[in-house]
């Protein structure tokens, strides 16, 4: 039965009150061929991630930039590795494959208090791991582009669920150690240059989550986005979350409007595109 754990618990309730060839035509006008240029010039990899709430349009929007220059390369959150969890020693079904063990997103939202731990723990290693991936062969982009980072993973999700009361005070310490030791031993491989930050009221997130339709996330409430949103505000708007790596303290941060249509506005499109040239070019 699917009941949700972040209705059915009231701490939360109340916790919650409190680049490729261009393609497109916005590319085509121009814009990201000389901000690409800038950034190529630079002759560096850039790492930045894209930030935002749930279903706020970081996929959405991570494809509009992979079709806007050469030598931007988006790298998607790996959700469909949270939602067909493989064992080690999985057993392989008639065409090769690894049979899924568990859906642990699904897990998750249906009984927080037991699952949100384990959740950030894979969450986690499967960002780290695709935050360490090497770019295609024959390809070093001059700009790799998250969705999300093992930075939202601790400092959004791993802390809200803490906030919230379904990761225990001894599970905090033990992912905080954890983390802060493995993003130390990674160090600059797993660092940031910039991150953009999808900004919308909750409302908005809420509809588009629907208009989604993804069935594990059927039953979130609006009090979780809103404290989702919240939690983002603080830490990439008012910069008042305590962060634990220096590098992340300073690190620049681009805001643009998802409210926006950014999904179909032409002239929309073309201004992201364009913010985002120049702010890859500074970076
Ligand atoms: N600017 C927009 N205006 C209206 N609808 C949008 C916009 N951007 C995305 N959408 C729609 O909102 C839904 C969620 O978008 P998307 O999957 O890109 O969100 P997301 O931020 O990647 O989600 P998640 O947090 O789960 O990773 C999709 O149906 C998408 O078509
Ligand atoms: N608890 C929790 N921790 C995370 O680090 C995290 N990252 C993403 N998500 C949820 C949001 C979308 O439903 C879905 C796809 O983004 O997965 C998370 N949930």
């Amino acid at each position: 039965m699917a009941v949700n754990g972040f209705r059915k618990l009231p701490s939360l309730a109340s916790a919650a009150r409190s680049v490729l060839p261009t393609r497109r035509p916005a590319a085509r006008a121009g814009h990201t061929a000389s901000a690409e240029g800038k950034v190529a010039g630079t002759g560096q990899l850039k790492r930045v991630s894209v930030e935002g709430n749930i279903a706020v349009g970081k996929s959405t929007f991570a494809r509009l930039l992979q079709d806007a220059a050469r030598g931007w390369e988006v790298v998607p959150e790996p959700v469909s590795k949270w939602q067909n969890v493989v064992a080690d020693d999985a057993q392989f079904d008639g065409l090769g494959a690894q049979s899924p063990v568990s859906n642990l997103l699904q897990l998750m939202y249906e009984d927080p208090a037991r699952w949100a731990y384990t959740f950030q723990t894979f969450s986690c290693t499967s960002r780290l791991s695709t935050q360490l991936r090497p770019p295609p062969p024959g390809r070093s982009p001059p700009v790799r582009v998250y969705e999300r980072s093992v930075y939202s993973d601790r400092y959004i999700f791993a802390l809200t669920m803490f906030e919230l009361g379904f990761i225990n005070a001894a599970e905090w310490a033990v992912y905080q150690n954890w983390h802060s030791f493995l993003v130390e031993q990674f160090g600059p491989r797993v660092q940031l240059e910039g991150i953009i930050y999808l900004r919308a009221p909750p409302e908005i997130c809420m509809k588009r989550l629907h208009k989604r339709g993804r069935k594990e996330e059927k039953d979130i409430d609006l009090a979780y986005l809103q404290k989702l949103h919240a939690q983002h505000e603080k830490w990439l708007k008012d910069r008042k979350t305590r962060v634990h790596f220096e590098h992340l303290k300073r690190v620049p941060v681009l805001v643009l409007d998802a409210g926006l249509a950014f999904d179909r506005d032409a002239e929309v499109q073309r201004r992201f595109i364009e913010q985002v040239g120049t702010f890859f070019g500074d970076l």
